[in-house]
């Protein structure tokens, strides 16, 4: 069995997480993506902070487990020359200083009345925040931003060239509807989730995920010892997660109010292994749009640095820019 990360701990309720519904699959998912609109833009949304380079803590650092924990082997990594595409999980751990937590949460707690709902994976949420807010588009297109979070995965990351999932916002509320996170791995290979809510704000709401390979979800069934909550209550905590080769969930928020930031990256050298279907985001986000969206993802490239950098709108990421100054 492979060990779990450093800092992670059974998730607590022990089996009721592996209740939690998955997303669907198949023909609901086709039916989910006729369903589904191109999200909304919000007129009116309320003036906010700047965004400054000096919000990014570049000391940041944290436990790291490899993809070959979660029971994958050497063959499927993605490799260019002697890098190789190895983590799993980095984190929890602090990203922006606390004055950029700060003005992150006024941002994202502005957007909130542009939130909407599709109950394919969360419920209620802002999809391509940074298409309504300056601030987290300068913020995820920062240079300084962007190699902190590279250099946290080794690999170099830039904002996902679909926009529509590149930031996303994830609230719950622990009143009414039953606000939870469905088991799904992402459609995204590199996602960062940043907490904007502490847990003196909330109940459950418990991010958990399986430590073992997608095709062996859901393992032994409820009670299965590799389900793992991920220690990452506390406000401003920082968690990478290799998304699409990990199954996650949260379970329901049952008292308070919950909110996430998750941020999706690319890593331009390995756009041919990018795992996205097209079925998985026209569930989310409607079939024009996504097919807008797709061609940007898949119309072939001469320099995978320089031409997926510009279709994000992004500074130019590469290998040697991981190599600190
Ligand atoms: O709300 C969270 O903590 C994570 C949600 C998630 O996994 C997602 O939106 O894909
Ligand atoms: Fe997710």
């Amino acid at each position: 069995m492979p060990t779990p990360p450093r800092g992670a701990r059974p998730v607590s309720g022990g089996t009721s997480a592996l209740d939690l519904p998955r997303t669907p699959t198949g023909v609901q998912q086709v039916l989910h993506a006729l369903r589904a609109r191109t999200p909304r833009r919000g007129a009116g949304l309320p003036a906010e902070p700047r965004w400054r380079s000096e919000f990014v803590d570049r000391t940041a650092k944290g436990p790291r487990t490899s993809l070959r924990a979660f029971g994958y082997a050497d063959a499927e990594l993605g490799r260019w020359g002697r890098r190789v595409d190895d983590t799993a999980v980095a984190g929890p751990l602090r990203l922006l200083t606390e004055e950029g937590l700060a003005a992150l949460t006024e941002v994202c707690d502005g957007l909130e009345r542009a939130a909407g709902t599709t109950r394919f994976i969360a419920t209620r949420r802002v999809r391509g925040a940074d298409l309504l807010s300056p601030f987290i588009n300068n913020m995820i297109r920062d240079r300084v931003f962007l190699l902190a979070c590279s250099r946290l995965v080794g690999v170099p990351l830039v904002p996902h060239p679909l926009r529509i999932p590149t930031a996303q916002i994830n609230y719950s509320a622990g009143q009414g509807r039953r606000e939870i996170v469905r088991w799904h791995r992402d459609g995204m290979d590199y996602v960062f989730t940043i907490q904007l809510s502490g847990e003196e704000d909330y109940e459950g709401g418990r991010f958990t995920y399986f430590q073992g390979r997608t095709d062996e979800f859901p393992g032994d069934g409820p009670g299965d010892p590799r389900v793992r909550e991920a220690p990452c209550r506390e406000r401003g905590a920082t968690l990478f997660l290799h998304g699409s080769r990990i199954f996650h969930a949260v379970t329901p928020v049952t008292d308070g109010r919950r909110v996430v930031l998750v941020l999706s990256f690319f890593c331009p050298y390995f756009a041919r292994q990018d795992s996205n279907t097209f079925w998985h985001l026209a569930g989310d986000d409607g079939i024009p749009a996504t097919a807008v969206a797709w061609l940007r993802l898949k119309w072939p490239v001469r320099n995978p640095a320089v031409d997926f950098s510009l279709r994000a709108g992004s500074p130019v990421v590469t290998w040697a820019d991981l190599d600190r100054d």
